[in-house]
């Protein structure tokens, strides 16, 4: 159920998840690395790529990425590092042995042209084509987002949903979510076995906080206190969760 989540305890995740005994599933825009203006902005630092890499290898390798983003955008961020991850809210999956799951594109092939003209009636707006989700940002003009909302509302039948996120909404297809997807990535070793731990900032992530939760691991919310989440626990935000991980990397 969602409630206020509460700030990690004393100790916070190096004594709450160790590597030792758990499997690390991190959103990447908002928790992994800050917000940018544009989806293209984003980029790791080495900083955060060593951190992430250390992490892995206290975790024996249990440590994946979920997120919108597509698999080969999520890999262009952490070049040359290519971790196991979830993409597109969990419609793309590269388990750990490298093999891959893809939800069709062809399923957005009505849509597609009608978001293409919509974007274009609407300066400001834009388009990031997925292929197997159709995302409609308006980052550039906040005051769009009731127009944007209600219009891919009327796409949302034959098993597709909208998905909300922070200044963008989405199209994808309704069986695909982070919560399945992080299911799906426990059944593969290394994750097979251990203790998930899933962080995240935003609404496409709260079907992963349930999954965790369900399992008994531990869900861990980036971003301010007012608002309801099914994370248990809060962080401020991607620097708070930085000293985090490199207080557990340390003590492992
Ligand atoms: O699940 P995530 O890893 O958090 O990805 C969610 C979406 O992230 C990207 O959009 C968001 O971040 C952009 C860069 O910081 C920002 O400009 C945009 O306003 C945000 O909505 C990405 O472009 C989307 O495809 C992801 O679904």
């Amino acid at each position: 159920m969602a409630a206020r989540p509460e700030p990690l305890p004393p100790g916070g995740l190096a004594k709450l998840a160790p590597g030792s005994s758990c499997a690390y599933f991190f959103d990447v825009d908002g928790t992994l690395l800050e917000i940018k203006p544009r989806p293209e902005d984003v980029i790791s630092d080495e900083d955060l790529r060593l951190l992430l890499v250390a992490l892995a290898a206290v975790a024996g390798g249990a440590l994946a990425l979920v997120s919108g983003r597509m698999v080969d955008d999520i890999d262009r961020i952490f070049a040359p590092l290519a971790f196991p991850a979830a993409g597109l809210h969990g419609a793309e999956i590269r388990f750990p042995d490298g093999s891959r799951t893809c939800a069709e594109s062809a399923v957005m092939d009505e849509a597609r042209p009608k978001l293409r003209d919509f974007v274009a009636a609407h300066p400001g707006a834009r388009l990031e084509d997925k292929g197997a989700t159709l995302a409609i940002h308006f980052r550039q003009r906040p005051e769009l987002e009731g127009e944007v909302r209600a219009f891919l509302a009327g796409f949302a039948q034959g098993g597709l949903a909208v998905q909300e996120g922070k200044l963008v909404a989405e199209l994808k297809q309704g069986q695909y979510n982070k919560g399945a997807a992080i299911a799906a990535l426990l059944e593969a070793p290394p994750f097979l076995g251990r203790r998930p731990v899933f962080i995240g900032d935003d609404l496409t992530d709260e079907k992963g906080f349930r999954l965790v939760n369900e399992k008994g691991g531990l869900s861990v919310r980036v971003g301010p206190p007012e608002n309801a989440t099914e994370a248990r626990l809060r962080l401020n935000d991607p620097a708070e969760l930085r000293r985090e991980l490199g207080a557990l990397v340390a003590v492992c």
